[in-house]
């Protein structure tokens, strides 16, 4: 049996991930924020920390690409996908919502539903979407947008369900452990990096031109401030395939002499399935035919 960790309270949309990616079982905790959930694992008071990563809408969840960025390194090794659309939810008997409540990033995600049903209220930020209906179920606020898992935690009626200005919303969670065994590749994988380069010119289009030139489809880049000199960014990228992979192997050995510093965020199976793309002379077994052909040239074996 495991702890998991995860960025709660109860009822939000990451315990439902939680609970898809925790085994028959396992105990959840929740933490007040993301960092608090990847710290629990950093401390030993969990064995794994499932937080959300990336919203189709949003972008990247910063929380969480801070979080990774600091103290010792943690390792993603299982992803899911969910789709969200929200509940917005009041104390039984509400007649007039004043304020409405959620995490920022649901509630850049409802803005045009807001804007044309609860135009004058004023909107409040919370430390998560459940954190919203805690507010609500308190007095503290009159409306909280939420999972619509949140219904089933708390004391609250649903004044609107299905609520998303985009239909196919989703957002993607990573469960994070400490580094050990690297789950096996599937061939429908992801691995994710934070590479920090010199301040020079083309220091990232070279990053980018290693994995191209290895037929590396990448899935996400964001870039956030080292924090330390102005106009400085670490970057966070993710791309197709298996640190298992001869081809990955190669570019990351790549990256690795490129960058001042690389941050291993894991490979793992994606949650969608999707198989990597693979180029035309950039499979596996052309970067094993090389390596071995470099070998038999050492040797003298010109044959
Ligand atoms: O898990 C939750 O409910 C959250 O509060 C987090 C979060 C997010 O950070 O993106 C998760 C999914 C939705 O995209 C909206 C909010």
């Amino acid at each position: 049996m495991s702890r998991i960790a995860y960025f709660g309270p109860q009822g939000t949309f990451t315990e439902q991930a939680a609970r898809a990616l925790a085994a028959p079982g396992d105990e959840l905790v929740p933490a007040v924020t993301i960092r608090a959930a990847l710290a629990m694992v950093r401390e030993g008071a969990a064995d794994g920390a499932c937080v959300p990563v990336e919203n189709s809408v949003e972008g990247a969840i910063t929380p969480t690409l801070d979080g990774l960025n600091e103290g010792s390194p943690l390792v993603a090794v299982a992803e899911w996908l969910l789709p969200v659309h929200f509940s917005i939810l009041v104390r039984p008997g509400t007649t007039e919502v004043k304020t409405v409540a959620s995490y920022p990033p649901a509630l850049s995600q409802v803005r045009l539903w807001l804007e044309e049903n609860l135009p004058d209220a004023r909107q409040i930020a919370t430390s998560s979407t459940a954190a919203a209906a805690v507010a609500v179920d308190a007095g503290e606020v009159d409306a909280a947008v939420c999972a619509p898992v949140a219904a089933e935690h708390y004391p609250l009626e649903v004044l609107a369900t299905g609520v998303a200005d985009l239909r196919d919303a989703q957002t993607r969670f990573l469960l994070f452990k400490q580094p050990g065994e690297v789950p096996a590749p599937t061939g429908a994988d992801r691995t994710s990096i934070i590479a920090s380069t010199p301040n020079r010119t083309g220091t990232l289009a070279e990053l980018l031109t290693e994995l191209a030139f290895r037929g590396i489809n990448l899935t996400k880049l964001d870039a956030r401030p080292t924090r330390n000199n102005f106009g400085e960014y670490h970057f966070f990228i993710d791309f197709e395939g298996h640190i298992a992979e001869p081809r990955i192997g190669d570019a990351l050995a790549a990256l690795r002499r490129r960058c001042s510093n690389v941050r291993f965020l894991g490979s793992h199976p994606r949650a969608d399935g999707v198989a990597a793309t693979v180029q035309p002379d950039a499979g596996n077994e052309d970067f094993d035919q090389a390596a071995s052909w470099v070998e038999a040239v050492r040797k003298g074996d010109l044959a």
